[in-house]
This record gives structure tokens, C-alpha cells and sequence, in this order.
């Protein structure tokens, strides 16, 4: 009996069986990028994400956590049923990612339609996206932010900045062509540094004066054209507290989509312990400061955003749990407590 255990659960076969269906997965999201027939085929029997002007739905189950409803094509022509609007609209859902099923995922926003009568209709709320961030705790979150993205990418590049003329997605909405000029267009995302600058015991973190009361988070910033990450990390650093880096190793890496499309480089630098002065760029940051370890662990304790009152000296606050700004500080947390 344990031989027959230990031969069905090899690791090595479970790793090679999950990576095999990784890779049909990955062939058959190509092949629909590709194919615009197979596209469509695939739309006949896939997963919607539905926005309204960006906002995602999301269901509130019966335990309160929040979740993306699980909506097919065919939920949705039905509502447009009811609602006397025709099936056209399903169309323009554009292709996300690909279930371990081998459903096609895609995204569709129905700011055409009655807000409140689909939501009604589909059982659940259009909430803004950075709210949403703060509220799904799955690992849908990057999928929701890659929806909205891509929709916003496509509301926004109509147009052929060569020609001027209209551009023309193709069935997924991976491209879109501008049959005048023969430019092709794919979505961009604009890259960015971010960085947990340490002195070896704190942590620095600034906050913008848009930021909600008491938040701070690691230092971002865009990358110039042509530059390095370490260039843009000397640069940013300089620029915004007026501090040197000493080094730095990158991290990790995610895509955010506000306010437009980022994909953020993570690292973790470090600057001398004799020279910590911060001088702050009051035009790019409200403020930065060293914080020891125990308040970013108190920090990283909150379950929900701290009742600040006024005139009291606000708690410190981090950005949510999904932003890679919390997976830094978290990180560094834990070196600090592995080398002390
Ligand atoms: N995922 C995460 O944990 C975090 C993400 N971020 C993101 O990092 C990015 C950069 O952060 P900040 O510099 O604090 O942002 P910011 O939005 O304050 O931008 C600073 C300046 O950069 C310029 N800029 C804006 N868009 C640009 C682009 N596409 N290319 C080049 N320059 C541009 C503008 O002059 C803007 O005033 C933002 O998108 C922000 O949302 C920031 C902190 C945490």
C-alpha cells in the first residue's frame, strides 16, 4: 500500500502532469490570440469578468468575503434578454487567461447597460477596482486587474496616432491594426521601480497627500526611457528623499493597473546606516520616514484600514495585502527577523 502511495504521489509526476496542462493551456490561449474563429468558438462556452465603466462585480457571500460571480456567455445573453438588448454586445468581451478547465476567461464592460439592473440581474455590486483590491482576498486579483486593464487599454486606443483613422481589434483583443497606416498596436504597460530602502534595522516608506489618512508605502517610480533598474533606483532615491543606494537585489515583479498600466520591478536596497538624513521632495512626496520594526509588524497586524482621529498623530497604514509595495515590507519583516 505505501509503495503504491509513494509511486502515485512522486512529486516529479505531479510537478510534470500539473506543467503538462500549464502548457496545453498556454498553446490553447495562443491559438485563440491567433485565431479569431477559434476566439469566437471559445466565447460560446467561457467565463465572463463584467465591468461597468471599469468597476468589477463582485458577489458578497453568505460569510461576507467578496468574490467574482461566476458568470458564462450564456448567463449573460439571457440577461440581455431581459433587458431587450441584443447579443452583440458579447462580442466585445476580450480574451483574459484560460481556467484549469480550459474555459476561456474574458472581460466585457457593460457600461452600455443599467448598472443597477445588471446588477440586480447577476446577483452582486460594481465597485470600484481600487476599493475591490482592498476586498477579494483570492488569487483572482491580478485577473481583475488584467480585465480592466486590457478594457481601458482598448476604450482608450481607438485611434491610429499615425493616421488618425479608427483601429481595429482583432476577435481576443490582444491587437489592434489600423488598416490606413498598417500599424499594429499591442497593450503596453509603462515600467517602474519600486524599492524598500532599509539602513539594516528600519525601513523607509513616504506617503503622496492623496494617500488615505496614516498610509505609507515603499518608494515607486517611472523608469526613463532607456534607463537601467538601478539607474531609475539611484535616480528615484536621490530625487525624492535625497538619499544614496548602496545596493539593491530585485525582488519580484507584478502589473498594477492604476492610473494607467505599470509593470513594477520590486527590489530591496540598502543605504549606509552614517548617512540617513532624509531630505524630502515636498513636489513628489507629503512625506517620508524611518520606521523601526515593531511598528511595521503593528502595521501588518491591522485587519482593517485605523479609525485616524483628527489631530491625533495617525497609525501607520499599509498599502493592500495584493500590492507588491505590502509583499516588500512583509519581506523585509522577515529578513529582520531571521538576522536578529
Ligand atoms: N503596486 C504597488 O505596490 C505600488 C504601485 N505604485 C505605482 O507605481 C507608479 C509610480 O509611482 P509614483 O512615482 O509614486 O507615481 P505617480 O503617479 O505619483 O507618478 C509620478 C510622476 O511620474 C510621471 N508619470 C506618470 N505616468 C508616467 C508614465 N507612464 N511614464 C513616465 N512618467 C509618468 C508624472 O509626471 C507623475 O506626476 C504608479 O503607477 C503607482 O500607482 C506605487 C506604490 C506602490
Amino acid at each position: 500500500m505505501l509503495k503504491l502511495l509513494r509511486t502515485l504521489f512522486r512529486p516529479e509526476l505531479v510537478l510534470r502532469r500539473s506543467s503538462s496542462s500549464y502548457v496545453a493551456r498556454m498553446r490553447y490561449l495562443t491559438r485563440l490570440r491567433e485565431d479569431d474563429e477559434a476566439c469566437l468558438e471559445a466565447l460560446r462556452s467561457g467565463r465572463l469578468l463584467l465591468y461597468h465603466r471599469l468597476a468589477p462585480l463582485l458577489q458578497k457571500t453568505p460569510a461576507g468575503l467578496f468574490q467574482l460571480p461566476n458568470i458564462c456567455t450564456n448567463d449573460l445573453e439571457g440577461v440581455l434578454d431581459k433587458l431587450g438588448k441584443s447579443h452583440a454586445l458579447v462580442k466585445e468581451a476580450v480574451l483574459i487567461g484560460c481556467t484549469e478547465k480550459h474555459e476561456a476567461q474574458f472581460s466585457l464592460d457593460v457600461g452600455s447597460l443599467e448598472q443597477s439592473e445588471v446588477e440586480r440581474l447577476c446577483g452582486g455590486a460594481f465597485i470600484d477596482l481600487r476599493k475591490a483590491f482592498f476586498l477579494l482576498t483570492g488569487p483572482e486579483v491580478p485577473l481583475v486587474a488584467r480585465g480592466q486593464t486590457l478594457l481601458r487599454w482598448h476604450q482608450t486606443n481607438g485611434f491610429c496616432s499615425a493616421s488618425g483613422h479608427p483601429t481595429f481589434r482583432n476577435q481576443s483583443g490582444s491587437q489592434r491594426i489600423c488598416h490606413s497606416s498598417g500599424h499594429t498596436y499591442y497593450p503596453k504597460m509603462a515600467p517602474v521601480v519600486i524599492a524598500l530602502i532599509s539602513d539594516g534595522s528600519r525601513c523607509l516608506l513616504g506617503r503622496q497627500a492623496t494617500f488615505p489618512s496614516g498610509m505609507y508605502s515603499a518608494l515607486a517610480g517611472f523608469c526613463d526611457m532607456g534607463e537601467t533598474i538601478e539607474e531609475t533606483l539611484r535616480r528615484e532615491i536621490a530625487e525624492e528623499v535625497g538619499l544614496e543606494l548602496m545596493s539593491f537585489r530585485v525582488s519580484g515583479s507584478q502589473h498594477w493597473p492604476f492610473p494607467q498600466s505599470s509593470f513594477m520591478v520590486a527590489c530591496q536596497a540598502l543605504v549606509s546606516p552614517d548617512n540617513t538624513q532624509v531630505s524630502v521632495d515636498h513636489a513628489e512626496l507629503e512625506d517620508a520616514r524611518w520606521f523601526s520594526l515593531q511598528e511595521v509588524q503593528e502595521a501588518l497586524r491591522l485587519k482593517k484600514p485605523p479609525r485616524n482621529h483628527q489631530g491625533a498623530p495617525p497609525t501607520l497604514w499599509l498599502p493592500p495585502r495584493y500590492a507588491i509595495a505590502h509583499q516588500l515590507v512583509v519581506e523585509w519583516v522577515q529578513q529582520q527577523l531571521a538576522t536578529h
